[in-house]
């Protein structure tokens, strides 16, 4: 077996079959679950020759944060659920690894425990906030000071979530709360719920004018999470945010949205390189790194990966996870001729079974 499939193996031999479903699964019919996969297999790459690549380097700078590889870790909830090292460990190892966390809303580890934890191992290590918007904005405003307070040094907002997507695998297996002793860590002591941890709450209200507030109340750059529509890139610019994130969160929302690599393109053709593209989904090697970085994204997102990291082997796991990956990325853009991200071009990326 090769690559990360052995990671997934692993931690479905050991997660409670239920976790590993909420893990794994998707919305619906997982139509856009299986497809997020399925599209990078639809491409291939046409590699250039004879160019030099010695003493190339996968480096690039995300918002200011200098960052060893284009592979960051996406956000997804619960790692305490995956490992009893949940989000420490995966902080450690993905500061180890020189790249960008991305802890969030539904961290089961306070976000300043996961900064101080990632700090530990890398002086400057990068860690971002996913911020679910909340209905109540005090409630919105003190989960960002806790982000701003902890040192996180980027907001990603996800707004791909205005109802929870129906995952079929969490119903059938009546998988609907945390087990006793895991919580939201983030989302206990806000105001109106005083010793308590708040639910996490969805809602169909929010609208840029949010974001225009959210813009309004901090300094820290604003990624949005979720984009897929070329209008909603062109919006995100007019409305002041520093990066967008092509995502249809792991194929866990509308399971009727197109793969994110197939909705890539338009994207970044909107965003003609004025702020990053960062996408997620779907990536489970190097190579589906450099196809989206060739297609227009500046950085993209492991989610699922490094859960299976995780699950399998806790700060260790998620590090050979992070390195099997970056491994892959230095050899694919070494058989392409390309010795810095910068050199993915769009031309390398073709259809399979259509050449050029
Ligand atoms: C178990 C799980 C939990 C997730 N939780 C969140 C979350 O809390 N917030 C969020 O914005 N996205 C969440 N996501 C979506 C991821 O950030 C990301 O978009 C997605 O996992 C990328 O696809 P991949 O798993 O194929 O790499 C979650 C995904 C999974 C699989
Ligand atoms: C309220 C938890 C949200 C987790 C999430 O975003 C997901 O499972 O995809």
């Amino acid at each position: 077996m090769t690559g990360l499939a052995r990671f997934e193996r692993r931690a479905r031999e050991l997660l409670d079959p239920v976790h590993y479903d909420f893990f794994a699964g998707g919305a619906g019919d997982e139509v856009a679950l299986a497809d997020n996969e399925e599209a990078f297999g639809r491409l291939a790459l046409l590699p250039r020759i004879l160019r030099d690549t010695t003493g190339g380097s996968t480096a690039v700078t995300l918002l200011g944060d200098a960052c060893e590889m284009p592979i960051f870790v996406s956000p997804t909830a619960f790692h305490r659920l995956a490992h009893p090292g949940g989000e420490r460990a995966t902080a450690r190892a993905t500061a180890a690894a020189g790249t960008v966390l991305v802890t969030g809303t539904a961290a089961t580890t306070p976000v300043a425990d996961v900064v101080a934890e990632a700090r530990e191992i890398r002086e400057d290590a990068t860690v971002w906030f996913q911020l679910y918007l909340q209905p109540d904005p005090e409630v919105t405003a003190a989960l960002v000071r806790r982000a701003e307070r902890a040192g996180c040094t980027a907001l990603v907002v996800t707004a791909d979530s205005p109802v929870f997507g129906r995952r079929g695998r969490d119903d059938r297996n009546g998988f609907h709360d945390l087990p006793p002793g895991l919580y939201a860590e983030n989302m206990r002591d806000l105001p109106g719920g005083a010793d308590r941890v708040r639910p996490i709450e969805m809602s169909g209200a929010f609208t840029w004018e949010h974001l225009d507030r959210l813009r309004a109340r901090t300094d820290l750059p604003i990624v949005v999470k979720g984009v897929l529509h070329p209008e909603d890139a062109r919006l995100a610019l007019r409305h002041g945010v520093d990066a967008v994130l092509v995502s249809n969160h792991g194929g866990r929302q509308l399971d009727v949205a197109p793969a994110t690599v197939d909705a890539l393109p338009a994207v970044a053709e909107a965003v003609r390189g004025r702020i990053p593209v960062l996408l997620d989904g779907g990536i489970r090697s190097g190579a589906d790194a450099v196809m989206a970085l060739a297609l227009g994204a500046t950085a993209v997102g492991v989610g699922r990966p490094v859960l299976w990291g995780l699950a399998a082997g806790g700060e260790k796991g998620v590090g050979e996870v992070l390195e099997l990956l970056r491994d892959e990325l230095v050899h694919t853009m070494a058989l392409c001729g390309a010795a810095s991200p910068g050199d993915l071009t769009g031309d390398l990326v073709t259809r399979r079974g259509a050449p050029r």
